[in-house]
């Protein structure tokens, strides 16, 4: 079986990972995806970069950080896909993790388990201070969880809200600083209104 041998060489065997890397809009969540993917690059390890197709932005089909560094990805339409493409890879990067579908968690346990190296990074809140997708559960399987901070834009404190500025309360709405600010726990409440004891 040269063919499985080979795969043990490049991969370690049972040696797999799942790192997450969450936290706010502008908090450098995609930065730190995209130094963590160029250094496996640069040690000649293969890299196999995933985004949801939906996620358009900046480029169709690049990762592209707020500070306009990028990666090449493949755009991909559900979880699966990336168990299909990403499974002959040594390192497995997937970018706004908190779209995709409820079987991401076991997509990235199954390439971990098969000893691949698998970077997630996404939202783990949306605009409302709730857990985004599939991001609780990929956190929970994870061996290293890498939560990154904004700053805020009212105070200057670490931010870790993304606060929505314009009114819509649909959950998935694209966009940038025409539609998000990122904010700190009390900017975030003040700005909303909430009374902190209810
Ligand atoms: N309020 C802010 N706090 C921190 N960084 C900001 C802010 N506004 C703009 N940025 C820029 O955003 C970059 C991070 O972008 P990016 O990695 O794409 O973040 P994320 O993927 O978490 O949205 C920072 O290096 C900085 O240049
Ligand atoms: C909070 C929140 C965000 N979104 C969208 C807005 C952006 O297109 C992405 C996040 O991009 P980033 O790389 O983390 O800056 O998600 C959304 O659809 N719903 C939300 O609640
Ligand atoms: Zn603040």
């Amino acid at each position: 079986m040269l063919f499985n041998e080979d795969v043990f060489k490049r991969r370690n065997e049972y040696g797999g990972s799942i790192e997450v890397i969450c936290g706010s809009m502008f908090s450098g969540k995609t930065e730190e995806l995209i130094r963590r993917l160029k250094r496996g690059q640069i040690a000649r390890l293969s890299v196999e970069i995933f985004k949801p197709k939906t996620d358009t932005r900046y480029d169709e089909t690049a990762i592209v950080s707020h500070n306009a560094t990028s990666i090449p990805s493949t755009p991909v339409e559900n979880a699966s896909t990336i168990l299909l493409l990403g499974s002959m890879a040594q390192i497995v990067g997937i970018d706004e993790a908190q779209f995709f579908d409820d079987e991401l968690p076991e997509v990235c346990n199954k390439l971990a388990n098969k000893g691949i190296r698998v970077i997630v990074a996404g939202l783990d809140m949306d605009y409302t201070g709730k857990p985004f997708g599939p991001m609780p559960a990929i956190m929970a399987m994870a061996e290293s969880v890498t939560k990154v901070h904004a700053v805020c834009v009212i105070c200057g404190q670490p931010a870790l809200y993304s606060y929505r500025i314009i009114e819509n309360d649909t959950k998935i709405l694209l966009g940038e600083k025409e539609s998000y600010e990122p904010r700190c726990r009390r900017c975030f409440l003040l700005g909303k209104k909430v009374n902190p004891d209810t």
